[in-house]
């Protein structure tokens, strides 16, 4: 099953740069082999925001909170889900 996700990051501007830095190479490497996975199908960038449009491949919405809420900067981010189905024009047999 497939949802789009929006996540825009909000560190607290006090946050100690060592910290700041290691919760983002955490949630890096916890994206990257979400990634290799096939669970986090794509990672954009928002242009000109500290924001992400994402696409995960799971299981259901149970599984998707599951990950969402274990990333490292889960605690500073909003976080938008909405689920995805096939569109009837779509010519990517893959699409689900
Ligand atoms: O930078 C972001 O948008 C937040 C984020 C998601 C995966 C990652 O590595 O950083």
């Amino acid at each position: 099953m497939l949802f789009h996700v929006e996540m825009t990051v909000n560190l607290p501007p006090d946050m100690d740069p060592d910290k700041a830095a290691a919760i983002k190479l955490k949630e890096k490497e916890m994206a990257q082999q979400l990634q290799r996975d096939g669970i986090w199908r794509h990672l954009w960038r928002v242009v000109g925001q500290y924001a992400n449009v994402s696409v995960f491949d799971v299981r259901d919405g149970a599984q998707l909170h599951e990950i969402l809420s274990s990333l490292p900067l889960f605690p500073y981010m909003d976080i938008k889900v909405q689920a995805l189905c096939r569109h009837p024009s779509s010519i990517h047999e893959d699409d689900r």
